[in-house]
């Protein structure tokens, strides 16, 4: 009525709380396509160069947009012109903005801010909204549901930064879900995902069992292996729950398998590669298959060109037949209902830090092995990372530049 909000615009909400989903972003139109891979391969989190090299940074970024760009927009051309990644995450956030102001103390106000790493909305768009709207603490819930050192850590590196050189109040009264990879409510959703297509698939006559394969976004090999990246270690995770939990909804022969696609660059990375994967799976003669993507939570160019138009192929020219893929989890209430749990819990469940340092660290320990501090792990990171690889890099780019030659094909991008 209108005494009712007469009287909450003369009392404010006096905790209004921001907060900030972090994604990755993508290009809307064809014309963006190359500015956001130039943003993306500037990260120091995707292309990790020696100290020494990093002033050769946006230069090296600069060409690899430039040679990857046809590439990248015929795919996006395919899928419609651009990445459905803005539209899926911003109304994620609108859903999740009514979810948590719906039951919430009336003292709190919620505000969602989508705030995407290498495309609109950027996060210093997302930060400035959250300080017009006068926010005086912040959750900040990373739309990956594994940390990564490309994924969750970059963006949190570059939010935190900015939160902290713009606004100090509320760098100092912020919270951070590092990963939420084993939420019983994100497991639960994936299982039922599955459970629906092995029933329906289950209708198809067969000699040999269904194969579920979980697909997974693929990162360089020295991620893991020097840099102590969590990352397939919170894959495996969720794959043995999510195997676990479709195991106790429909009890049959199924085998559960995991794959890791879109290796972008001349390095190594987590292997089995999906569309190997696919291969092999057909050589068993398996005919009936289910491909679940698990470490996006909405459709974008992954899965709708990368797996429905790549893979497919692959896997129907090997032999496979009947082909299944579960949907991205985009605005499922499950899943909604997860994410209010996850800033619920950050904000009343786990204390509240005031360091970058703090919240950064926090993501390694979650779980069995704690890494130690992240800056620590980074300057040996910096160290141990591959010199001879980066030298290499940077001569081909000079043969490039100076003879015009494409010595830079030599590196697969
Ligand atoms: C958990 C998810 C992701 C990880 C890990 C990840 C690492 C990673 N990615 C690249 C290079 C590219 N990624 C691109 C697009 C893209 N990546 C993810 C997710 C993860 N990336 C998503 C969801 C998307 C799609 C965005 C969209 O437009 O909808 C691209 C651009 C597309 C293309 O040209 O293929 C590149 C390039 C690296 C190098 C990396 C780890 C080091
Ligand atoms: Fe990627
Ligand atoms: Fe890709």
């Amino acid at each position: 009525s209108a005494s009712a909000s007469a009287s909450a615009s003369a009392s404010p909400k006096t905790n209004r709380i921001a907060v900030f989903l972090l994604n990755l972003g993508g290009p809307e139109t064809l014309k963006d396509v190359e500015p956001f891979l130039y943003n993306l391969f500037a990260d120091p989190d995707i292309i990790r160069l020696p100290a020494a090299m990093s002033g050769i940074q946006t230069a090296l970024a600069w060409l690899i947009a430039k040679r990857r760009a046809p590439r990248s927009r015929q795919a996006y051309d395919s899928i419609g012109g651009g990445s459905p990644i803005t539209r899926f995450t911003t109304a994620q956030a609108e859903l999740l903005e009514t979810a948590l102001n719906e039951d919430c103390d009336s003292s709190l106000e919620f505000k969602c801010y989508v705030a995407m790493r290498y495309w609109h909305p950027f996060t210093d768009e997302a930060l400035a909204k959250a300080a017009e709207d006068d926010c005086r603490s912040a959750v900040v819930l990373p739309l990956y549901p594994h940390f990564s050192i490309s994924t969750t850590g970059s963006s949190l590196r570059a939010l935190l930064a900015e939160m902290q050189a713009s606004q100090p109040r509320l760098m100092a009264r912020h919270t951070v879900v590092p990963s939420w990879h084993q939420a019983p409510g994100y497991v639960d959703i994936l299982a039922r995902l599955v459970a629906d297509e092995l029933r329906d698939l289950a209708k198809v006559p067969s000699e040999k069992p269904i194969c579920v394969l979980f697909s997974a976004h693929g990162v360089p090999v020295s991620y893991i292996e020097r840099a102590g990246d969590p990352y397939k270690r919170h894959i495996e995770a969720t794959v043995r729950l999510v195997a676990e939990a479709t195991r106790a909804r429909v009890r049959d022969d199924t085998t559960y398998e995991l794959s890791f696609q879109s290796r972008v660059g001349p390095v190594e990375w987590l292997r089995p590669y999906t569309d190997d994967a696919l291969v092999d799976i057909a050589n068993r003669g398996i005919k009936r298959i289910v491909v679940v993507p698990i470490s996006f939570v909405s459709e974008h160019i992954e899965t709708l060109e990368e797996i429905d138009i790549e893979y497919r192929e692959v896997a129907e020219t090997a032999g496979i037949q009947h082909w299944r893929r579960v949907p991205a989890l985009n605005l499922d209430a499950d899943f909604i209902r997860e994410l209010k749990f996850q800033v619920n819990d950050a904000l009343y469940a786990k204390p509240v830090v005031s360091t970058s340092e703090a919240c950064v660290v926090n993501s390694f320990d979650l779980d069995d092995r704690p890494l130690g501090v992240l800056t620590g792990v980074e300057k040996d990171v910096e160290r141990l990372n591959s010199k001879t690889a980066a030298v290499a890099i940077a001569l081909a780019l000079l043969i490039e530049l100076l003879a015009n030659t494409r010595a830079i094909h030599l590196f697969g991008v």
